[in-house]
This record gives structure tokens, C-alpha cells and sequence, in this order.
């Protein structure tokens, strides 16, 4: 069933996701179906509205979006569309970081930073430094910071674990996250502010990608495997 939104709020929230997956779409940053965007209810902010699973991203329309609890991404309306496949780690955000909205997107240069940097068993880290663009991501030290790479695990939910522990961990990082071989996921105070800091880091990866310096990559201790614990 697709959304209906019963409040003037709703309704406003859900034409805005629609509004920036189409101009995302046409960057070519959400490619087919790719990406999903989530922003919590300004009248109601523990819950959210988020992109329902497997649209095309360039022909959203504000009723192709689920309603959902912000902190666990269940779905809070009866009957819904399904939501983004990736609804866990967007919960695991605004768990952590109080955000109110979360982008994620498989933007190129990010991507292919994701890609080089590509964590495997354990989060790792990629160091951004000097550029200027560092003081649009509202950092304490604009001068640098590691932003994360996660292992992509065909199991959401882990990805979520891994991303809720980091952050818990972390709390002066990026605003944002690299998943590797996959894309980025950017959050902020708004819808606009992540999109303006998803922005800044998709241009610091191809900064990172031009200037042909090494990438460094620092790697964690191997997180516990959640497959095996008891
Ligand atoms: C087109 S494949 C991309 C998906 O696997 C996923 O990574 C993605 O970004 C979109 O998933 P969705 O469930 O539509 O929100
Ligand atoms: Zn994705």
C-alpha cells in the first residue's frame, strides 16, 4: 500500500525525499533503483519517512515512501510498501546521532574510494586532510578526519551493528560513511544540511581520486564475527 500521508507535515516530508531523489537521480548519483533517503517527521521525530524498496530513484513520487520508527526502522503503519532494504543502518544513525536525515547514494568517486579502500573483515578508515572543503562536514578539527569504510555484508542488519558501534565509538567523526565496494551514507540536522555535507565528501573522494596520492588506509581490529558468537 503506498503512502498517505495524514498530516500536512507527512505530506510536505515525503514530496521533499521525492524533490532530492530525483535531482540525486539525475547527478547520477542514484543509478536505477540505487540509493534510499530517509528524514524523521518534523511534528512527530521519532518516526521517519524513508524511500519504500527498489524504486527507480528518478521517478519517486511522495507516495513511494514508508513510514517507519526512527531508532529501529520498523515499519509503524500497517500494510506499507516494503522499506529500503538498507532501513537499519539509517535507524542505527539517528539512534546514535540524533540526525534527522540520512542520504545514502552510490556516487562515483565515493564509490570508487569504497572501493579501494575496501574493508573486508573489519572497519577501516580513509584519512581526508588539508582540503578546504573539510569545513563543510561541521568537524570540531576541520584540518582532518578518518572516514570509515564498512565491510558490505549481504546482511543488512550486521552493516547496522558495525555502524551503530562505530559511531557509539566515535563521536567527533564525519558525518558520513563509506560502505565499501558499494556507496556512501551522509546525515545531518536536515535534509539539506545532509545533503550539503553528502556533497562535500562526494567531492573530497574525487579530490582523494585526482590528486593520485595514495590512499590512507587505516585498518581496525577485526570486529567480533556475528555469524559465530553465541
Ligand atoms: C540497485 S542495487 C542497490 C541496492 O542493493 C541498495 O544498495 C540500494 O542502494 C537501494 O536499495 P533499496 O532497498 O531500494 O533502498
Ligand atoms: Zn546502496
Amino acid at each position: 500500500m503506498s503512502y498517505a500521508p495524514s498530516t500536512t507535515a507527512g505530506k510536505q516530508t515525503a514530496q521533499q525525499l521525492a524533490d532530492i531523489s530525483r535531482t540525486l537521480y539525475e547527478r547520477g548519483w542514484m543509478p536505477g533503483t540505487s540509493g534510499n533517503i530517509s528524514m524523521r517527521l518534523p511534528d512527530e521525530p521519532g518516526r521517519a519517512l524513508i524511500t519504500a524498496s527498489g524504486r527507480d530513484k528518478g521517478e519517486l513520487t511522495a507516495r513511494d515512501v514508508v513510514e517507519v520508527a526512527a531508532r529501529t526502522g520498523r515499519a509503524s503503519r500497517p500494510g506499507q510498501d516494503r522499506p529500503s532494504a538498507e532501513t537499519s543502518i539509517h535507524a542505527a544513525v539517528y539512534r546514535v546521532t540524533g540526525a534527522r536525515a540520512v542520504i545514502h547514494v552510490h556516487s562515483p568517486y565515493a564509490t570508487v574510494v569504497a572501493h579501494r579502500a575496501a574493508a573486508r573483515d573489519a572497519v577501516s578508515s580513509v584519512r581526508v586532510e588539508r582540503f578546504e572543503l573539510l569545513k563543510g562536514l561541521g568537524l570540531k578539527d576541520p584540518t582532518f578526519t578518518d572516514l570509515p569504510v564498512f565491510p558490505n555484508w549481504p546482511q543488512v542488519d550486521r552493516i547496522a551493528d558495525d555502524v551503530a558501534a562505530r559511531l557509539t565509538a566515535d563521536r567527533d567523526g564525519p558525518p558520513g560513511l563509506l560502505l565499501a565496494d558499494h556507496g556512501i551514507t551522509a546525515w545531518g540536522d536536515s535534509l539539506g544540511q545532509a545533503k550539503n555535507r553528502l556533497e562535500c565528501l562526494e567531492s573530497l573522494c574525487q579530490l582523494l581520486v585526482l590528486s593520485h596520492a595514495e590512499l590512507q588506509v587505516s585498518r581496525a581490529a577485526q570486529a567480533p564475527d556475528h555469524r559465530t558468537a553465541p
